[in-house]
């Protein structure tokens, strides 16, 4: 191995320039992670492992690329004298136009999504950059030269890249004796001289690439012989356990080993929430091991369709990143792998798509996931909060997509409340119905746009006077999803915006009268208001839901809710024409004050409109005609 081919440029070299945003990328690199040097041996070996991975991959269709080179293995070699870091490997290697395109550009599209947050005013820390996985560029904070000589698999024409990180790289052919793979040479800088020392390094393989699946081989310690007149030529030895962490038996790994392998596979900085291993055999024989992560990464919305997270392996082989035909949409959150005995080692992404045996280990890992968090939330609720604020929203959209599972994903929720103090998601269903009133059977909540518009909503008035707990859906998500609540643990789910509430079955007998009572002395004011708003309306009647405002609107129990239509016409998609039902409370001074009108038609109308566009406003709704509601409420207030 030359440890000097940092130091001499051929000839032959070809200088290019670094993309801008590599350039960028660099620089933050090597700012933010400072403090935090030691990822950079963890990011190479990944590197390195990775790409011993694709070259068993590959070799499934082409054994003969692995004829030459041996053990597929990583090794690392310091040399104090010429300040040198040498990290080898004989995986795949890259050719030319590869070391040009993947070390010289950002192609790496959350690495570009990471770039555009900051740009929009993001503070930049080492937890965010940690988020995206800063891979190669890495290796500048410890080094200020790198050469970078490789050969591909199956190529006889190798190849070196150098840069100094400085705004451009060159290439040069490397001699055509070089082995297969790829060998990175750090010329470490002074301030990181601990890197060229044999416990340092071998302390950071231990702590994070102990489980990496490959041998990470260093030069054995020479023993000096007496006289000091010969040495032994030196031998590699294998620093790490070498076996796939999760092939491992559970007994043999600890929290630690866990943490680091999610670290490994999800560039995380941050500590995973919680852990699945599991080993499946019978008809199908799977291990997988599954992580709750205990915050989101930066562009996780940005990212919903690039569903990564969940690597599959067949028989200890990589095969490809599967989340998306392993894991249901609303478990996007989950990391980890799978790996399993009995799919062929040829599949295909449409294979996996139609496969029986596919299908059947998503259910099962969909079923670890579902465990998972409901020990989280049973043991660990501190956690649990954790785990709800960070994907909460993406768990919601298990309630429409998973069927099966939907009981299971209900429990999960967490719901802001009457109750509740803040727009903060605390309450389960079960915590609800551990506290309904006596003789309360369903459970009642509201959708709006926000939390503010939900806690102050007239529909809410009743069934508070009552002393009944409702639940406040005040996220965009909500509408959509509440739309598929049914039933929980066998008591009905109900919008209290939706049809009739019966409150009769929560008041007294006195109060039913009371309510009936109400209805029939009003039956004339309800005509009047019905003739004045014509179309505008499906009905009004007297509402039991209202205390101290003077009408709300609320839509048959199968109509598409107020909120979703608007979110629907928002969306430019065209909406079912329903019309609303106005509600009024015969007990407010303003509807008082229509009912005592007599013949004046055009007051009537004026009032009759007024009272429509409040409970519109008070909805969250727009007015057709904001001028005319303006120029009706002037006529009224000055009048
Ligand atoms: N040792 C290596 N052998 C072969 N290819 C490599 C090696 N190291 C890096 N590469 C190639 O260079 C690319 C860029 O590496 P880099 O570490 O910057 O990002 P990445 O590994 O793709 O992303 P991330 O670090 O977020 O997983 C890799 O995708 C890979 O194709």
């Amino acid at each position: 191995m030359s440890t000097d081919a940092t130091t001499e440029t051929a000839p032959q070299a070809e200088t290019h320039a670094f993309q801008a945003d590599v350039q960028q990328v660099l620089k933050l690199v090597i700012h933010s992670l400072y403090s935090n040097k030691d990822i950079f041996l963890r990011e190479l070996v990944s590197n390195a492992s990775d790409a011993c991975e694709k070259l068993r991959f590959e070799a499934l269709a082409q054994p003969d690329l692995l004829a030459d080179g041996g053990e597929l293995a990583i090794d690392i070699v310091a040399d104090r004298d010429s300040r040198t870091l040498s990290l080898r490997d004989n995986g795949i290697g890259m050719s030319r136009d590869e070391l040009i395109r993947n070390l010289g550009t950002v192609a790496h599209s959350g690495t570009r999504r990471f770039l555009e947050s900051i740009a929009a005013g993001e503070k930049v820390d080492a937890q965010l950059i940690g988020q995206f996985g800063v891979g190669f560029y890495s290796a500048f904070i410890v080094a200020d030269e790198i050469a970078v000589t490789s050969r591909r698999a199956g190529s006889d024409e190798a190849w070196t890249w150098r840069s100094k990180g400085d705004g451009q790289f060159s290439i040069e052919p490397a001699p055509a004796d070089t082995p297969r793979g790829t060998t990175l040479y750090l010329h470490v800088r002074e301030d990181a001289e601990d890197y060229l020392q044999d416990w340092k390094l071998r302390s950071l393989v231990r702590t994070y690439s102990d489980h990496v699946g490959f041998p990470i081989r260093m030069l054995k310690p020479v023993a000096k012989t007496e006289d000091d007149t010969e040495t032994p030529a030196p031998e590699l030895e294998t620093v790490n356990q070498a076996s796939a962490l999760w092939t491992r038996a559970k007994t043999e790994l600890s929290d630690d080993d866990y943490k680091a392998f999610y670290k490994h596979l999800s560039h995380d900085f941050a500590d995973p929430l919680a852990w699945t291993h599991n080993r499946v055999e019978g008809n199908q024989n799977f291990t997988s091991l599954l992580y709750v992560p205990g915050h989101a990464p930066f562009d996780f919305q940005a990212g919903r369709d690039e569903r990564k997270g969940l690597k599959l392996y067949i028989k200890r082989i990589f095969i490809m990143d599967a989340a998306e035909q392993m894991l249901p949409a609303y478990l996007r959150f989950a990391r980890g792998v799978v790996d399993s005995d009995d799919l062929p080692l040829n599949v295909s992404r449409e294979l996996l798509q139609e496969s029986r045996q596919v299908e059947r280990i998503k259910g099962a890992l969909t079923k670890r996931v579902l465990d998972l968090l409901e020990k989280i939330a049973r043991d660990e609720p501190e956690n649990y909060v954790k785990f709800w604020e960070a994907f909460g929203a993406v768990l919601k959209e298990g309630v429409v997509e998973d069927t099966a599972n939907r009981e299971r994903v209900l429990k999960l929720l967490r719901f802001a409340t009457t109750r509740s103090d803040s727009a903060d998601q605390r309450i389960s269903l079960d915590d609800y119905i551990g506290r309904m009133a006596g003789l309360q059977e369903d459970i009642y909540y509201l959708t709006a746009d926000g939390w503010n518009a939900a806690r102050h909503h007239p529909k809410l008035e009743a069934l508070k006077a009552r002393g009944i707990e409702v639940l406040l859906l005040h996220e965009r998500i909500d509408d959509w999803v509440s739309g598929y609540f049914h039933e929980y643990a066998g008591k009905r789910l109900r919008n209290v915006a939706k049809g009739e509430i019966d409150l009769d079955k929560l008041g007294s007998e006195e109060d039913k009268a009371k309510q009936e009572e109400a209805a029939q002395a009003a039956a004339p004011l309800v005509d009047k208001l019905k003739a004045a708003l014509g179309e505008r309306v499906k009905d009004v009647r007297v509402s039991n839901r209202l205390v101290d405002s003077a009408a709300c609107l609320v839509v048959d129990e199968y109509d598409m809710s107020l909120h979703m239509q608007r979110l629907f016409a928002a969306a430019g998609q065209a909406v079912p024409p329903s019309q609303p039902i106005l509600e009024i409370n015969p007990g407010h001074a303003l509807v008082k004050r229509v009912e005592a009108v007599d013949g004046n038609d055009a007051l009537v109308a004026d009032y009759a409109a007024l009272i429509f566009e409040q409970a519109m406003l008070a909805e969250g709704g727009t007015l057709d005609d904001p001028a005319a509601f303006i120029a009706r409420m002037n006529r009224l207030l000055v009048g």
